[in-house]
């Protein structure tokens, strides 16, 4: 018999739940949240509870009994940088997506919390699968013009990868053969560039990097970042601007592109400005990155939220289908890949990484 999934991804705007038996979807459900409203909790391990209950609810309303599901997967987060694929929540994992051991705070670390709670309960095994901290980078990548900084990505790596993986199963290609320029774009912007089925760059989209996004600053001149701190006294208010004060609510007061989209069409110009901003960085960030891979660029791929906006998706394409095809997603499949990755596993087509908490690339690499 088909297994029996449960995949739970609370995101910077939305909480997503899945619950699949074999890739049959059962039950999918997407409650979106406003800035405000996650504003009150002072932090991310704070919305626990909140976000536990509104899964709790959703999955009584649907008949769903947590008794028959055979695995538990948690969107990844805190963790440090790991090669891709599908690991066990074990004690490490649990400490550094509950104390965020790599220095971000975002609500993907609830997931492994809520999806190792459910496991203990039921007795049943739980799993992150390509986790947001997934780091393939190339050496040069990882290089900044300040000697002893270095960037370390955090990006929709599950979206990211599944979404090549589709394409190129779309196209009866393989995803190992292929370069591709891909993005998903929805409350958190992710850029990345993949040769040949590794995810050799990126941007650290909670680090303030790439475009602004509904949530985040994205890239700042560094300069003028630090003359901001130097006016500022809260340096947490200033950091929060990296991950979920930044972009349209920094300067709208909202995190939802629907609403900012449909005022800049109303012919709201501050709205319009920013929308207009989002897409000419986006459209940089993407010619950046198929830089990166020597205009080799088999495809750009589109995913996320956003994507379902038929102008943006329009005003991309005609700015950048001279470096390669343009192929929308809208939405995103990472509760199927969160699915899929636990199946693999449990059906023993793939192999269960153990998380050590030593990350895949540290500065003394160099020596
Ligand atoms: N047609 C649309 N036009 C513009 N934005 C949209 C549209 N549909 C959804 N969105 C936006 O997509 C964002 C959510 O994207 P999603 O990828 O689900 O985010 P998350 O990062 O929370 O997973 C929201 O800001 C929502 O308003
Ligand atoms: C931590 C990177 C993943 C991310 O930013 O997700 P959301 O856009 O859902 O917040």
């Amino acid at each position: 018999m088909a297994y029996r999934i449960l995949t739970i991804n609370p995101g910077s705007t939305s909480t997503k739940l899945g619950c699949f038996e074999g890739e049959k979807e059962l039950f999918t459900m997407n409650v979106s949240h406003d800035a405000e409203d996650l504003k009150k909790f002072a932090t991310i391990s704070d919305q626990l509870p909140y976000r536990k209950d509104m899964i709790l609810n959703a999955l009584k309303e649907a008949n769903i009994d947590l008794s028959t599901i055979d695995a538990f997967v948690g969107r990844g987060g805190g963790l440090m940088a790991v090669e891709g694929g599908t690991y066990t929540i074990n004690d490490i994992a649990l400490d550094h997506a509950r104390r965020g051991a790599n220095g971000i705070q975002h609500p993907a670390q609830l997931g492994p919390q809520i999806a190792r709670g459910f496991a203990d309960e039921y007795q049943k095994p739980s799993f992150i699968v390509n986790a947001p901290d997934t780091d393939e980078l190339c050496l040069e990548a990882r290089i900044t013009g300040i000697k002893g900084v270095y960037r370390n990505v955090h990006l929709h790596a599950l979206n990211l990868k599944e979404t090549a993986i589709r394409h190129s199963n779309n196209n009866g290609w393989n995803y190992e053969d292929k370069n591709y320029v891909v993005c998903h774009i929805g409350g958190g912007i992710s850029v990345s560039a993949h040769q040949k089925g590794k995810m050799i760059d990126g941007f650290d989209i909670v680090g303030g990097e790439g475009p602004m996004a509904p949530t985040r600053c994205g890239s700042i001149p560094a300069a003028e970042l630090i003359r901001y701190c130097f006016a500022h006294d809260d340096m947490k208010e200033v950091l929060a601007l990296t991950t979920k004060t930044g972009g349209f609510v920094s300067h709208l007061g909202t995190s939802d592109a629907l609403d900012v989209s449909n005022r800049a069409n109303a012919g709201d110009k501050d709205a319009k400005l920013v929308w207009d901003a989002m897409i000419y960085q986006l459209i940089k960030c993407i010619s950046a990155m198929a830089g990166v891979l020597h205009g080799k660029v088999d495809g750009i791929l589109l995913g996320g939220g956003m994507v379902h906006n038929k102008e943006l998706v329009s005003r991309i394409t005609a700015a950048c289908e001279w470096i390669a095809p343009v192929s929308a997603y809208p939405g995103e499949f990472e509760l199927e890949a969160m699915a899929a990755g636990a199946i693999r596993v449990l059906e023993g087509k793939e192999q269960v990484k153990e998380y050590t908490g030593k990350p895949v690339w540290t500065p003394d690499q160099l020596d």
